[in-house]
């Protein structure tokens, strides 16, 4: 079971999955990206990676100096490197009752060779489930890739349907385990 969620930027695809990591508990291993914002101004400054061993790192900020640039943002691919790539490994080597969890496979972490290798190797594991995110647009040839994967739900999040998805995805997710 692959499911795949798409969505205009900042319509809650990083909050839904948090949301499902919540509901699978140790049976979720991946790695979520959340925005960082300025206390005083509620700015937004930077992106930091959380995998579900716990680490977390900021990998993307205004104030950092890079030659991988999204906007504004530099982007530090060792960084984003060091929390997401451990738990993809654990994704592949995992038991069968593991759902991985990718957010997102964007501009920003697809600087990084090594993941984009993982995540294709996951997305094409008919043994795995995985649960990923993707930009509206197709950004990198990877990005099509993975709209368009055979056997796959897409699923377009919307200021409809985002109260209530969760509980769809988590019963997808559930029967494919049994
Ligand atoms: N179901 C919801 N109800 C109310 N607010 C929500 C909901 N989902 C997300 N939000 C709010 O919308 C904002 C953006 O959410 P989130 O970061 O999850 O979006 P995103 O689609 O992951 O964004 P990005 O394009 O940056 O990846 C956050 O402030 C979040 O609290």
């Amino acid at each position: 079971m692959k499911i795949v969620i798409t969505g205009e930027p900042g319509v809650g695809k990083t909050t839904l999955v948090k949301k499902l990591v919540q509901m699978l508990g140790d049976r979720a291993v991946g790695f979520w990206t959340e925005e960082i914002r300025d206390k005083k101004t509620g700015k937004r400054t930077g992106f930091k990676v959380i995998n579900t061993q716990g680490q977390e790192v900021v990998f993307a900020s205004k104030f950092f100096t890079s030659r991988h640039l999204v906007g504004s943002y530099g982007v530090n691919v060792e960084r984003f490197e060091k929390v997401a790539l451990p738990v993809l490994e654990e994704a592949i080597k995992a038991e069968k009752d593991k759902v991985v969890v990718i957010d997102e496979v964007g501009k920003m972490e697809l600087f990084s060779r090594p993941f984009r290798e993982l995540v294709r190797q996951i997305l094409h594991d008919p043994t795995k489930r995985v649960v990923v995110t993707i930009p509206i647009r197709d950004v990198h040839p990877l990005v099509k890739e993975i709209r368009r994967l055979k056997g796959a739900v897409l699923i377009e999040l919307t200021l409809e349907n985002r109260e209530r998805i969760h509980q769809d995805i988590f019963q997808l997710l559930l029967t494919s385990l049994r």
